[in-house]
């Protein structure tokens, strides 16, 4: 079985590729310098892994961790991937190809494999809701057109309590009813955050869709998009785990040739097409 795993600077998620596609999701908050502990309470039970596929952005000293682990479970050695300046049908915006997030890399391989009918000279706005949200932008030809990175909601209500003495780490509060305004300081730390991150989104995808010509859509992944997703004023398609879709195709193009599992002909992300009220079931 093959183990995928996005280790993202917040959380880390995991899924085994079967067939074509990731299944059997699952996540876990993990420590900032240690995940050993974290992921031994979860992978114990975890069989016949023959690959670990892994996408990394919490650094080395995480990735040796998990190659630790890897090891003494089921004698193997993770791939570590990173962002390449041309493949899947891609061009990495980058100067430096490999200081892309391995995250955003991967979000732009399974974006690219899930519309892949995209009409030409359209654009996919790609936006990464996590410890940092990211945006992306890639167009119908496969060319990055580059991004941007802002701190993530959590990210910003730690940025406060670390800088102010009258904000401390703030609790997972969200504002009560549906007022605009927050009346207590975690409320308004949160909604401030919250209110931030949209409209970030909305600037910057309504500035990039006026210099598309084509089709110009949305997409929002992460663990924070359906908190966002009530404050963006455009349609999202949200589709969860994208990163672990990105490393499902990676992981099945380098798959040893020996192992010829059926092929699943569904290979692309689940689409959750969402409004920017909802998310609907698919
Ligand atoms: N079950 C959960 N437990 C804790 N936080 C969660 C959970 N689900 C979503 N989140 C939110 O997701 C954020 C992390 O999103 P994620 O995309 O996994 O981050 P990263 O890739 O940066 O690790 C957290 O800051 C939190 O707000
Ligand atoms: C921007 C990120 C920190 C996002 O990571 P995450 O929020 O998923 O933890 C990650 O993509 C990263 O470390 N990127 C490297 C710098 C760059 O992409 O320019
Ligand atoms: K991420």
């Amino acid at each position: 079985m093959i183990l995928l795993v996005d280790i993202g600077n917040s959380r880390i998620k995991w899924a085994q590729l079967r067939g074509n596609r990731p299944a059997e999701f699952d996540s876990i908050t993990r420590g900032k310098t240690g995940i050993k502990r974290d992921i031994s309470r979860v992978w114990k039970d975890l069989k016949d892994i023959n690959r670990v596929v892994v996408a990394n952005v919490g650094g080395d000293r995480i990735g040796d961790q998990l190659t630790e682990c890897t090891q003494n479970y089921w004698q193997v050695t993770p791939e570590f991937l990173t962002a390449r300046a041309n493949s899947y049908g891609i061009h990495n915006a980058y100067e430096t190809p490999e200081h892309l997030g391995i995250d955003r890399w991967l979000g732009l391989i399974a974006v690219r494999q899930r519309y892949r009918n995209f009409r030409k000279n359209g654009a996919i706005c790609i936006v990464d809701c996590g410890t940092a949200i990211t945006v992306d932008l890639l167009a119908a030809d496969g060319n990055h057109l580059g991004g941007l990175i802002i701190p993530g909601i959590t990210s910003m209500s730690q940025i406060l309590s670390d800088h102010t003495n009258g904000i401390g780490i703030i609790s997972e509060s969200e504002k009560k009813g549906d007022t605009l305004l927050a009346n207590t300081t975690d409320t308004a730390v949160t909604g401030g955050a919250l209110y931030a991150a949209a409209s970030f989104i909305d600037r910057v995808s309504s500035d990039a869709a006026s210099e598309i010509k084509g089709e110009f859509k949305r997409v929002i992944t992460g663990g924070d998009a359906l908190r966002i997703l009530p404050l963006l004023l455009d349609k999202y398609d949200h589709l969860p785990n994208l990163v672990l879709w990105g490393l499902a195709q990676v992981a099945r193009n380098t798959r040893t040739k020996v192992t010829h599992e059926s092929e699943d002909t569904s290979d692309h992300c689940e689409d959750k097409s969402a409004h920017s009220t909802e998310t609907v079931e698919a």
